[in-house]
């Protein structure tokens, strides 16, 4: 599948992506609405499509079928025009994006939000560790370009608005420099 040619897209592929309760939900929600891209919610997307394998006790989450997944949505993503919003980011192929917003939250932040959404012992503490030893970041890092790849902190609704008008901002010149 790595060796699919490379084909103008229409519009571009953003890939939301960092620790859950970051904020990825609630800022491509916003993104869409207001620019008409396609968000793409990996987690609904590969329940409704059977793309979950058993669940992962220890982890207390299920474990995505990744073949299958990206299998379906291959052609949406060649099309283009799609913000994708998934906690993990080293499994798509390279070639869907072009660029990369990896969200970022503090530590309280992050738990406050994590306990509000009913996470405790384990599922918390490991979610906490996540942002803090940036493990997304360095997931991201390791799987795309570094000049495609943005850190956005999105702790307040001022730094949500802030993100919203930047990554508007930045698909303004994709168009610009993408005109046919
Ligand atoms: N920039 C922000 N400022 C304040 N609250 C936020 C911000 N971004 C998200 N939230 C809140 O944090 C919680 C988790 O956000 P969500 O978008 O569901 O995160 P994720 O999709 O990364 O798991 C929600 O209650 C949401 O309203």
């Amino acid at each position: 599948m790595q060796n699919v040619p490379q084909t103008k897209r229409e519009a571009p592929n953003i890939l939301v992506t960092g620790t859950p309760g970051v904020g990825k939900s609630t800022l491509c929600q916003r993104l869409s609405e207001l620019t008409g891209l396609q968000w793409l919610e990996i987690s609904k997307i590969a329940k409704e499509n059977d793309c979950l394998e058993e669940y992962d006790q220890v982890y207390q989450c299920p474990v995505l079928d990744e073949d299958k997944l990206m299998d379906g949505l291959e052609e949406t993503m060649c099309r283009g025009g799609n913000i994708v919003d998934y906690h993990s980011c080293e499994f798509f192929p390279e070639r869907w994006f072009d660029v990369v917003f990896v969200l970022r939250a503090d530590n309280t932040t992050l738990y406050d939000r994590l306990v509000s959404r009913g996470y405790a012992g384990k599922k918390l503490e490991d979610n906490v560790d996540c942002e803090i030893f940036q493990t997304i970041l360095e997931e991201a890092v390791a799987s795309y370009k570094e000049d495609i790849i943005h850190q956005l902190y999105s702790r307040t609704p001022e730094e949500l608005q802030d993100n919203v008008n930047r990554i508007c901002l930045w698909l303004q010149q994709w168009f610009q420099d993408n005109q046919t």
